[in-house]
């Protein structure tokens, strides 16, 4: 049983804090710019890879703080990515952010996290997160490259056109609820049931 909550955020709205500058916290980087790409962030750590600094050239909203954590950098931020190679302070970070009642995700400790990073299937404006309950990162990657190529391309002229009809039904929503339905029936109805 998977008891994680989905969500979608609007990561543009928050302010993000990464605490770390080393592999780990490049592929959260990533992970947070591929998804969001107009993310406010601020990255804290003494050593900080060329890797990363080359993506802060290219994002304004991306603030590198070349120096060791303190306490005040969870002053106004949302969200918390702790990746140093200290698990003590990663520990000690956590608990301090939790005293404030942020959402902490520490790398590699899961008994650490309020929240997993998913495995991210993007065909335009649709989005798959997928979890596995941390049990294997793997097959949320392999399970990515499965369903990005099982998904046809033209979903995406399908929603445009439904969105045009959902905003021309606009009004009455019982009677939206119903057409969306029935013209979307077909998508759903079993093989063999004609
Ligand atoms: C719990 C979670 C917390 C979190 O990080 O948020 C977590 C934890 C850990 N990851 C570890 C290892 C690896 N992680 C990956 C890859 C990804 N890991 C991601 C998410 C998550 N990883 C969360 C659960 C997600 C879920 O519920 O399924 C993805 C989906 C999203 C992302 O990170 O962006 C991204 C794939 C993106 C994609 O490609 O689609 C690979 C594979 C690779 O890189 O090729 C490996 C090596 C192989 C292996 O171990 O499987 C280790 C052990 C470290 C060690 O051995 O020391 C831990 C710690 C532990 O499990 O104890
Ligand atoms: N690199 C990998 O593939 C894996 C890494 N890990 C673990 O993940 C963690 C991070 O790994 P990497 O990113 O590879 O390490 P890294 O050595 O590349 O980077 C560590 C970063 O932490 C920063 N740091 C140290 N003290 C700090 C402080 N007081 N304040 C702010 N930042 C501080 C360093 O400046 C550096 O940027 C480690 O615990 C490592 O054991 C686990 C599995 C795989």
């Amino acid at each position: 049983m998977n008891n994680l909550f989905p969500v979608f955020l609007k990561l543009e709205h928050l302010h993000s804090l990464i605490v770390g500058g080393g592999y780990v916290a490049h592929e959260k980087l990533t992970a947070i710019l591929a998804n969001s790409p107009q993310s406010r962030i601020t990255l804290v750590a003494p050593e900080i890879r060329e890797s990363i600094r080359e993506i802060a050239l290219e994002n304004p909203r991306l603030t590198l703080e070349n120096r060791d954590f303190a306490p005040e950098d969870l002053e106004e931020k949302d969200l918390i990515f702790v990746a140093t190679n200290v698990p003590e302070l990663n520990r000690a970070i956590k608990a301090l952010a939790s005293e404030r009642h942020l959402l902490v995700n520490v790398a590699d400790t899961p008994d650490q996290c309020d929240f997993y990073l998913s495995s991210v299937v993007q065909k335009g404006n649709l989005k798959l997160g997928i979890s596995t309950n941390g049990l294997s990162p793997t097959l949320a990657k392999r399970l990515r490259e499965v369903l990005s190529d099982a998904i046809p391309d033209n979903l995406e002229t399908a929603m445009h056109q439904l969105n045009e009809l959902r905003n021309y039904l606009k009004g009455d929503f019982a009677r939206k609820v119903d057409e969306l339905n029935a013209l979307t029936e077909s998508l759903v109805r079993k093989r063999g049931k004609g």
